[in-house]
């Protein structure tokens, strides 16, 4: 069981996006994908997770091509939160959990437990009923990561998508996120997200695939791939590399300078 993206390459015109991309996502792992803007994490990660057509390649989860699933398969083996959810109307923030259960048998017991279950873990108790276009930018992230918790909550493996989880919250909330994603992937589900922070991927990720310009540059452990050299080919910044008892620091040299 896991998800295999083999030969990838997808093409925008005349602007090639990814180029001959080989990537696994294992039940059991939380794996980063990390790259410079533009390098093509989105376009990667939208093609892995099925909703971007494949042009070039294969992926295969779970042994069949991501293709031939139907939406409802797909949404029962696999959750994805992206970076922007738009809702406009006056929806409580549980109902927005709620949907997560939309794929499943209505079994409305279990569906309220599990919505329950979801808003205590990312710390949203107490949004429940708050409508969801008045929560703050960090408060709409937990709770849609709530939302895509609640759709795979049932037995791994099953596969959460991530495109930076991270990236609206503050300090604790990051932590308490991060955490449970690996908690997630202790349980034995394929946790694979996009996260700008180093240091939060060399402190979380089982492993870290890094792309640059549409091209793979390495797979591995975070010790493997957060190299001082693989950091300068990929982002062009001199870093020096801290390595304490927990995790391997990240000190990027301060570059640019004023206007
Ligand atoms: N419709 C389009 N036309 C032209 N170029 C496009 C189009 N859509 C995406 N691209 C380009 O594809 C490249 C990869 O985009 P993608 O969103 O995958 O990057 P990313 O690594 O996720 O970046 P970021 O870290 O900024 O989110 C970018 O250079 C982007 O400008």
């Amino acid at each position: 069981m896991s998800l295999i993206g083999k030969n990838i390459s997808y093409q925008i015109g005349n602007k090639q996006i990814l180029e001959d991309i080989d990537i696994e996502i294992k039940p059991g792992e939380l794996h980063v994908l990390i790259g410079r803007n533009g390098a093509g994490k989105s376009t990667l990660f939208h093609i892995l997770c099925g909703d971007t057509k494949l042009q070039t390649g294969k992926v295969y989860c779970n042994q069949i091509e991501i293709e031939s699933y139907t939406k409802a398969d797909l949404a029962k083996t696999r959750a994805v939160l992206t970076q922007d959810t738009h809702i406009n109307f006056p929806i409580p923030s549980e109902q927005i959990i709620a949907l997560g259960r939309y794929p499943h048998v209505p079994d409305k017991t279990k569906n309220e437990e599990i919505v329950e279950t979801c808003l205590k873990i990312t710390n949203s108790s107490m949004l429940k009923r708050q409508h969801y276009p008045t929560l703050s930018g960090g408060e709409k992230q937990k709770v849609n990561f709530g939302r895509i918790l609640a759709q795979v909550w049932e037995t791994p493996p099953r596969y959460l998508f991530l495109d930076e989880p991270v990236s609206a919250q503050d300090i604790p909330n990051q932590y308490q996120t991060l955490n449970i994603c690996r908690h997630m992937a202790n349980k034995g589900y394929a946790v694979f997200m996009i996260l700008h922070d180093l240091n939060l991927a060399s402190q979380y990720a089982d492993r870290v695939t890094l792309i640059d310009k549409g091209k793979l540059i390495q797979s591995g452990t975070a010790e493997e791939v957060l190299t001082t050299n693989n950091l300068e080919i990929a982002f062009g910044i001199k870093t020096k590399i801290l390595k304490t008892n927990e995790i391997n620091f990240i000190i990027p040299e301060i570059i640019g300078g004023p206007i």
